[in-house]
């Protein structure tokens, strides 16, 4: 012992040097390699994504333009939106696939003897109202965008002037008239202004990019007034016909419509959104949206007041019973914080179906304002911290200004392109990186099999995602 200690002594002062060389050589590369994850965000210019995906294996990264598997995912994630966005697969790749697979044949011809209103009649089930992708998408947009009108009414219901149309085939459909130039900016809050008509154009196909196609269709059409609407016009819209400046100008019945809101034509010429109506087989139910805005400056609903309120939420019916009505719920307001659509008061369901979709119907108080993000559209989303899977995998995989480009992209078939300006797709990018941060900070809390729920969303049967 007493030996070994001396000899170990004696011999030990090279060993005790080579020690001291490793452990300095070890804490450099150790310093090295911990300044090098600190500093990667700001090396690869993606910040975000990367803290997005830190301490989460399941999903896909975007680095430069090359879309990465992260070390450790499942094996399913790489079959994520059918295969496409795969590892080293570069991120234009994936917009062109996308765009591909979204892009609208506008005019596409259907096989003799069918009709666009049964075709897309036929599309309805309780999970949804298209199929993800169909040629034949562009030949009933196209039928609602030029068949003859045969009739004009007052629109049903609401507090937004809106016509109700019937289109040759005997087709209803809703037209909601331009109030606004494109690039007019709607300031006050998310429920200010009135409709916007190209909004729910976007929001349509906003809606099919993001597998939810809970949205009925909608395209843009110029009516002339004289010559599509007058000589069809039911004498109760009649009535509310008056002349200025020369223009023909209407106000419609609704709940704002009065004549000193009247809205005159240009040069004969009105543009507007055409809404397909759901088929008359189909019967809705509507509920009170449990995070609906007091529409009173000063008067803060309930949820403004109480950060646990989804636990309030949870307990009633019917959301008690139907947890998938409250995943329902979040996937429409990701929906509306993206489109910046804060006037979801009521929610529609099938009636008669137990578990069907939430229609989302009246998009058009979306695309206000391109600066403003409104996070409160968010609360159920960061107080119920809960999403569905697919949901989730879905906005993932269309990180990085994939999203704004492929509805770019999509917009331009419409008949009234361009339907949004260029702010506003930045806009849908800079939210829904913003979504993912609000996941990502209610999966650190309360982890990832409490936050990301139900791995299949019930209209996405078909998707093989
Ligand atoms: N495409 C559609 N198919 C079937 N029903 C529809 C469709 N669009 C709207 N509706 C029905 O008409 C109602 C009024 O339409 P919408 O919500 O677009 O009008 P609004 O004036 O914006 O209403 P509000 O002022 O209440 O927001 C809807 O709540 C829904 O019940
Ligand atoms: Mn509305």
């Amino acid at each position: 012992m007493a030996r070994f200690k001396v000899g170990g002594r004696n011999s030990s002062t090279p060993r005790l040097k080579r020690r001291f060389q490793f452990l300095v050589v070890g804490t450099i590369i150790f310093m090295v390699a911990i300044s090098f994850f600190i500093l990667k965000p700001e090396i690869s210019g993606t910040g975000q994504d990367s803290s997005i995906s830190a301490s989460l294996g399941n999903q896909l990264e975007v680095a430069g333009d090359v879309v990465v598997n992260r070390v450790g995912l499942p094996p399913d994630v790489t079959k994520l939106t059918n295969g496409e966005a795969v590892a080293g697969v570069p991120v234009q790749k994936v917009v062109e696939t996308l765009v591909q697979k979204y892009h609208v044949e506008f005019g596409r011809e259907l096989e003799p003897g069918r009709s666009p209103w049964e075709v897309a009649a036929g599309w309805v089930t309780p999970y949804q109202v298209l199929p993800e992708s169909t040629p034949d998408l562009g030949a009933v947009l196209h039928a609602m965008a030029t068949a003859p009108i045969i009739a004009v009414d007052n629109g049903f219901r609401g507090t937004q002037l809106k016509l109700s149309m019937k289109l040759a085939g005997d087709q209803i459909v809703a037209f909601k008239p331009k109030w606004y130039e494109r690039d007019y900016i709607i300031e006050g809050s998310p429920v200010s202004g009135r409709d916007r008509h190209n909004g729910e154009i976007a929001a349509f196909h906003l809606s099919r990019i993001l597998g939810f196609r809970r949205t009925p269709l909608a395209v843009g059409r110029k009516v002339s007034f004289s010559r599509d609407i007058v000589p069809v016009a039911s004498k109760d819209l009649l009535e509310t016909f008056h002349e200025t400046n020369g223009e023909t100008c209407f106000y419609g019945r609704c709940h704002y419509c009065s004549k000193d809101n009247s809205l005159c034509t240009k040069g004969d010429i009105l543009e507007g959104s055409v809404v397909l109506w759901l088929p008359p087989t189909v019967h809705l139910k509507a509920g009170r949206n449990p995070w609906r805005r007091t529409y009173r400056e000063k008067l803060l609903a309930k949820w403004e007041k109480d950060d646990d309120y989804c636990n309030i939420v949870r307990q009633i019916q019917p959301f008690k019973n139907d947890s998938a009505l409250l995943l329902d719920l979040i996937d429409t307001i990701v929906f509306d914080y993206l489109i910046g659509n804060g006037d979801r008061h009521h929610y529609e369901v099938m009636d008669g179906v137990s578990d069907g979709m939430l229609v989302m119907l009246d998009n058009g108080k979306s695309f206000g304002n391109p600066y403003q993000d409104e996070r409160s559209i968010l609360a159920p989303l960061y107080q119920c911290c809960s999403i569905r899977y697919s949901t989730w995998q879905k906005l993932l995989s269309l990180q990085n200004n994939v999203l704004g480009s492929i509805l770019r992209e999509v917009l331009r078939s419409d008949p009234i392109h361009p339907v949004l300006t260029p702010q506003h797709f930045r806009a849908i990018d800079r939210r829904l990186e913003k979504v993912l941060q609000e996941v990502e900070k209610c999966i650190k809390v309360k982890g990832l099999n409490s936050v990301i729920l139900e791995a299949k969303a019930k209209d996405s049967e078909d998707d093989n995602w």
